[in-house]
């Protein structure tokens, strides 16, 4: 070892007093691959913490010590592994308890506290599409539909929200004869027409970042008349369809503005203006604009 490397083994007085932080991590295969990068492992024990995979053959109890459980699994036995642990270890910080997320498994009842905010007066651009809940019986769904009221095209989506793939992937439905072909439970709702791209919105503390991304395209009358049948997509919108250096339409990059200055207020504004804004707008015009039009 030369002189050099073992200099670089002693740690600084600074290292020496950093408080390690033990994240123990229950997430499946596919979170691991897109979650627990190489990048954010060093980053993280950069800042003193790391990640230890849970062992799902022994008691949560008997490991650790863990400062915090960090999971995206689902399941009735590891929902009540996790509360009886949380009951014995009130100090440490479990990241989505069962019982909070449980809402967000579930694609009617996400939406049910967006329903109850009651934002429709707000030029009617806040709402939740007309949908239906299919539970089973795939050759009921025309009758339902019907019955609803609900205009086609129709989007399916399935009810549950587990994290699987399955649980992404999403179809339209052009006609009434195609919607036997969708495989309950799910969730279907009214087409929303959205100029093809969506604003994602990641929020972690303080720290907030707005992407933006391809979406489904706008159906147009022509589309309905001459599209039938049923359309899958595994992943809409997913990183790789970034539309953060698209020169959008001005007024679907402006979208966003309205939406975001509604909910959360100045912070997030000076977050959108330093992050993700049209590149056709200058700074000041795309906060004039905000301040014109989001309190009105
Ligand atoms: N009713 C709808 N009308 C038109 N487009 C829709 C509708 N619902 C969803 N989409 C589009 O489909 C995509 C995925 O919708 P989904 O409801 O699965 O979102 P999500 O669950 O928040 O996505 P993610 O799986 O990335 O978290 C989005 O791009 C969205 O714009
Ligand atoms: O690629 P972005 O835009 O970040 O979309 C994410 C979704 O918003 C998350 O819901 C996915 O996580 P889950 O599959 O655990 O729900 C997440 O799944 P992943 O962590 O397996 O990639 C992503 O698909």
């Amino acid at each position: 070892m030369s002189p050099c490397s073992i200099q670089t083994l002693q740690p600084s007085p600074q290292h020496q007093q950093q408080r390690q932080y033990v994240v123990g991590y229950a997430l499946t295969s596919k979170k691991v691959k897109s979650f627990l990068q190489p990048k954010l492992e060093g980053l993280a024990r950069n800042n003193g913490i790391s990640f230890v995979p849970i062992d799902h053959n022994r008691p949560l109890s008997d490991q650790g010590p863990f400062d915090v459980v960090l999971h995206k699994m689902t399941g009735r036995e590891w929902r009540q592994i996790l509360e009886e642990y949380r009951q014995i270890h009130p100090k440490v910080l479990v990241l989505d308890p069962p019982d909070a997320i449980k809402r967000l498994q579930n694609r009617q009842s996400m939406l049910q506290c967006v329903a109850d905010m009651n934002l429709s007066e707000f030029c009617g651009k806040v709402g939740v599409p007309r949908q239906l809940v299919i539970q089973r019986d795939a050759s009921s769904i025309p009758d339902f539909v019907a019955k609803a009221g609900l205009r086609l095209p129709l989007v399916a989506k399935p009810l549950v929200n587990d994290g699987s793939a399955k649980s992404h992937e999403l179809s339209i439905a052009y006609d009434r004869f195609s919607l036997q072909k969708l495989e309950p439970p799910l969730v279907l709702q009214e087409f929303v027409n959205h100029g093809g791209v969506l604003f994602k919105v990641f929020i972690v503390g303080e720290a907030i970042k707005v992407v933006r991304r391809f979406s489904l395209p706008n159906v147009t009358k022509r589309d309905l008349l001459s599209n039938a049948g049923v359309y899958r997509f595994p992943r809409v919108s997913c990183a790789a369809a970034s539309a953060d250096d698209a020169d959008l339409d001005p007024s679907v990059a402006g979208m966003m503005f309205y939406h975001v200055t509604v909910f959360e207020g100045t912070q997030f504004i000076e977050s959108f203006l330093l992050g993700t804004y049209s590149k056709d707008y200058p700074k000041n015009f795309v906060k004039d604009w905000i301040w014109e039009n989001a309190w009105v």
